[in-house]
């Protein structure tokens, strides 16, 4: 089952990835995925055997970034790929049929591809501009989401979509009616100054709206 909620890690100058994992999950997140760049491996698999066992104190899902190696090497329960990186086809052999494999697309294209090459969900974004990651595609806005969303339901397509870039609880009521399965977010909780009432105001805001009869 993927999350609805998403914690991508960030470091601080207060807190390292692991520590913002160990926060996040103490906060209510159940899905983390560490996203570790520009650090030696080293250091990486340090983060990732330590992210995982918090994960497994909370009984959270551990997603690694960018490595499907690492993540086979640590026994993380999935990886998310971006275009930059292996082909989730190829990720899929090296991990086999269990573990869980996200893709990064920007385009309707990317998730049709995405799909094609057997991911469990998509990552689409980003939503708006974002300190978070350099090198940032075109911000899609409301209307690329809408657009994109109404596509993939036109041609049958039901895989989770993830929405990510620059997301807070006040954007969820607006991005769910899309279509989208979830959100992934890092700063919105890592900078919050409470962690778990951001947590619960976007579990909230995550909740699908009751049908009324008319
Ligand atoms: C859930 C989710 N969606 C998209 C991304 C972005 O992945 P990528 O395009 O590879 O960029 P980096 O995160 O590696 O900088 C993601 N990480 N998670
Ligand atoms: C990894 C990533 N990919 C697209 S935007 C983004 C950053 C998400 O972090 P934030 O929620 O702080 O914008
Ligand atoms: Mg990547």
């Amino acid at each position: 089952m993927i999350s609805t909620l998403h914690y991508i890690t960030q470091e601080t100058d207060k807190q390292t990835h692991a520590q913002a994992a160990e926060a996040a999950c103490r906060a209510g997140a159940d899905w983390v995925q560490l996203r570790v760049k520009n650090k030696p491996y080293e250091v990486w698999k340090a983060l990732a055997l330590q992210t995982k066992s918090i994960c497994r104190h909370y009984g959270s899902t551990f997603i690694l970034n960018d490595n499907p190696a690492l993540a086979a090497e640590v026994g993380a329960d999935g990886v998310h790929l971006g275009k930059l990186e292996m082909a989730p086809a190829e990720a899929r052999k090296l991990l086999g049929p269990t573990k869980i494999i996200g893709g990064t697309a920007n385009t309707f294209e990317d998730v049709k591809r995405l799909l094609e090459q057997g991911v469990d969900y998509v990552g689409l974004g980003p939503y708006r501009f974002t300190t978070t990651k350099d090198n940032l595609s075109p911000i899609l806005g409301l209307q690329g989401y809408t657009a994109i969303l109404e596509q993939c339901s036109a041609a049958g397509i039901t895989i989770p979509i993830v929405a990510i870039g620059g997301i807070t609880a006040a954007d969820v009521p607006l991005l769910l009616p899309t279509g989208i399965h979830g959100i992934a977010v890092s700063s919105a909780i890592t900078l919050a100054a409470n962690r778990a009432a951001a947590i619960s105001e976007i579990k909230q805001n995550l909740q699908p709206l009751p049908q009324h009869n008319l």
